[in-house]
């Protein structure tokens, strides 16, 4: 999987050089034309890309009888609140039709309790990360962003506090149906989501590391493990097992590595493989190991997780890339 920076302007000799010096899991790009530029690249004016120059002659036709308008009203719609309080309101509502929907499955008795938590857990991150395009290029994007993971953790303090009662919510998202689980793993999970929105954005691949483990590797590893693990138990941990360790390792390693082409492919950032599925590979192994061990009872897997991937991810990747 070549990914490559995503149609490069110029690449000046000095940010050659200086990208050449970055390390090989990731490079900094020299810099980009916002995405709005890049369309107005592709709307109006000829501009190098990977198709052959039949294509680009054919677009520059296209792109002349475009109105000049296009690419000054994309410029606008790429950095204005409106489009990221529209995203933002997509979000929540989305968020709000996942819990919904799986709370309703489980309520007509197509899905148990634990299954319907645990999907929602493994969906509502990558969904939220995967939201993340829509929103606009301004330097207030992603607080406009995290507004959606802040809401819903009102939602749980209001909730698992008793201010709120709300019968559904502590049924959806609590293990037992005590109201006061949700002041914890559910809690620390939109509060990692909040720090990963506001610290690392669409600019690093660590905030995609983090998510992808914490949701989609533990979530799976729990699906997983219940229904395969039962003859193979872990040595140091016999309450949890191979089948559910390597759901969580294949889960997160999977998600990330999506996620991490999803973006880099929109150009947020420059993901250099194989050295980036080799570094993610090693988070995701080592975050198993954590997630295997039998301490979930003192620290809960939605801190361990993210703890150790930020950790490595900050370790072993460049925690900011030139933004686009
Ligand atoms: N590596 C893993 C992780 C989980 N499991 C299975 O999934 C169940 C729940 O896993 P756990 O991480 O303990 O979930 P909880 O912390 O109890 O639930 P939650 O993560 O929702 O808080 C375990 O008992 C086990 O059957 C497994 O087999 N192997
Ligand atoms: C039960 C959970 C964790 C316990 O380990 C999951 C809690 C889920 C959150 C309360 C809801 C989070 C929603 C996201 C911030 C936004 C998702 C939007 C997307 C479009 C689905």
């Amino acid at each position: 999987m070549q990914l490559r920076a995503h149609k490069q302007h110029q690449c000046t000799a000095h940010a050659a050089l200086h990208a050449a010096r970055q390390p090989a899991a990731l490079r900094r790009l020299p810099p980009q034309p916002l995405p709005s530029q890049r369309r107005h690249c592709l709307g109006g004016t000829a501009c190098p890309s990977r198709r052959n120059p039949q294509q680009d002659q054919q677009q520059q036709q296209r792109g002349a009888q475009a109105p000049a308008a296009l690419p000054e009203a994309l410029a606008l719609i790429e950095a204005s609140p409106g489009r990221d309080v529209a995203a933002a309101l997509l979000a929540a509502g989305g968020s709000l039709l996942l819990v919904k929907f799986f709370d309703t499955l489980e309520r007509m008795g197509w899905i148990d309790k634990k299954l319907s938590r645990k999907l929602v857990h493994t969906l509502a991150g990558p969904g939220f990360l995967a939201c993340w395009p829509l929103f606009g290029a301004a330097p207030y994007s992603r607080f406009i962003a995290a507004t959606v993971p802040a809401l819903n953790m009102l939602r749980l303090l209001l909730v698992g506090s008793g201010v709120v009662k709300d019968e559904r919510t502590v049924a959806a998202m609590s293990r037992s149906g005590d109201r006061r689980e949700l002041l914890r793993g559910p809690l620390y999970y939109v509060a990692v989501l909040i720090a990963i929105t506001t610290i690392y954005w669409r600019t690093s691949p660590v905030g995609l590391i983090i998510a992808s483990l914490m949701c989609g590797g533990d979530g799976l590893a729990d699906i997983v493990g219940r229904r395969l693990g039962g003859g193979n138990p872990l040595p140091w941990n016999r309450e949890k097992s191979w089948a559910g360790s390597a759901a969580m390792f294949g889960g997160g390693l999977a998600a990330s590595l999506s996620l991490i082409w999803l973006f880099s492919g929109l150009g947020y950032f420059e993901a250099g493989m194989p050295a980036m599925g080799l570094t993610v590979a090693a988070i995701s192994l080592a975050a198993t190991l954590v997630e295997s061990l039998p301490v979930n009872q003192t620290v809960d897997d939605n801190l361990s997780v993210p703890g150790v991937a930020a950790f490595l991810g900050i370790l072993f990747l460049q925690v900011a890339v030139e933004v686009l």
